[in-house]
């Protein structure tokens, strides 16, 4: 499957001299493109950034703001669901009904969505209407 080939290739380039735990990330834009990511850790813990984060910067930067497909693969016994601000992250360009494929080294798999992954998301609704 070429987005996940797409995540497996750039997750050998992160930087995570810090956790040792390299994730590489893909999605897929609405015209077919696929963007990559992979995960940059600095010595400021809290400067390090997400494979997703990656992938979806790369995937606006290059003109691009509808995701139709994402894949996640790190070295794990399981398949490592995204943290909260990527799920945030994901929701501002997926849809509830947009695939996430989580996915090992190993060959396990777990097909998700955004929907799935952030139930009641904070979304463009609730900045309106309350004055
Ligand atoms: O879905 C995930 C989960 C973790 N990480 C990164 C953040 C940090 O660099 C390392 C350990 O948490 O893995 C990601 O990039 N994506
Ligand atoms: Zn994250």
């Amino acid at each position: 499957m070429a987005l996940l080939d797409a995540a497996r290739e750039v997750r050998e380039r992160a930087y995570a001299p810090y956790s040792g735990f390299k994730v590489g990330a893909a999605v897929r834009g609405a015209s077919g493109r696929i963007y990559h990511g992979c995960n940059v850790e600095n010595v400021a813990y809290p400067e390090g950034t997400c494979a997703e984060a990656g992938a979806i910067a790369l995937m606006v930067a290059s003109g691009e703001t509808d995701l139709i497909e994402v894949a996640v693969i790190a070295d794990s016994s399981g398949p490592v669901p995204p943290c909260g601000g990527c799920r945030q992250k994901l929701a501002e360009f997926g849809r509830a009904d947009t695939p996430v494929l989580l996915a090992t080294l190993g060959g396990a798999t777990l097909a998700t969505t955004i929907g799935e992954l952030l139930p009641g998301r904070f979304d463009i609704s609730h900045l309106s209407g309350t004055e």
